[in-house]
């Protein structure tokens, strides 16, 4: 199981979460990587730990005011990248721009859905992996595995229909070790977090307590 902390916008220390889970992924042997703000990618990559960007546009480099460029998050030390995130959704076409463009950086991508039927959709545009995230369990308690088991499976069904090679991660409420083994007992890959280590008082205890479920 892949453990993806996406630290959104929230008022964080990055490298504190990152230096923990550079600590964490190397005393267990888990794999875990931190998506932190563009403008910090370079600085939480120097800690050694797995980096992914939130986003990247779909545009090369050109005349392009305010984009993400892939090529530009790779250089500076990201390994992959989110892309339409339930904060930050794009167009169909966009969607596939984005995963071309993460193609030609060679980043791993993860295109993110809010249901099995996006899934599909997703899944076909040949990304890595798709992430299945109910908007409505997202920065809540509950985590989707526990919430809503259903849409996991289905979202694992989905993608195996259209693509088998393609992962499927969970996302929305996952906090725990527990949240975690019960995310793949139901097929999932890996999971894609937040809040629960983002807005703890103690991130590398979380992430400690997240390994232990997988
Ligand atoms: O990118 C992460 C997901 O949106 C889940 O966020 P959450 O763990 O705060 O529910």
């Amino acid at each position: 199981m892949f453990i993806l902390v996406n630290l959104k916008a929230y008022p964080c220390d990055p490298i504190e979460v990152a230096t923990a889970a550079r600590d964490v992924a190397e005393a267990s042997g888990a794999r875990i990587a931190v998506s932190p703000q563009a403008a910090d990618i370079a600085r939480v990559a120097d800690t050694g730990v797995e980096t992914w960007a939130q986003h990247v546009s779909p545009n090369a480099h050109g005349s392009h005011t305010g984009s993400t460029l892939a090529e530009a998050v790779a250089d500076n030390g990201a390994e992959g990248t989110l892309i339409n995130h339930s904060e930050n959704r794009l167009k169909l076409a966009d969607i596939d721009g984005s995963v071309r463009a993460a193609d030609r950086a060679d980043l791993e991508t993860i295109v993110c859905a809010n249901n099995p039927a996006q899934v599909g959709a997703a899944a076909a545009l040949g990304p890595d992996a798709v992430a299945v995230e109910p908007p409505e369990l997202i920065g809540g308690d509950i985590s989707v595995s526990t919430a809503d088991p259903g849409i996991v499976e289905d979202a694992v069904s989905a993608a195996e229909a259209v693509d088998p090679t393609v992962d499927v991660f969970c996302g929305a409420g996952v906090s725990t070790g527990d949240d975690v083994a019960a995310a793949g007992d139901l097929g999932a890959a890996g999971v894609l977090l937040a809040s629960g280590v983002a807005k703890a008082d103690d991130p590398e205890a979380v992430l400690e307590d997240l390994v232990g479920g997988i």
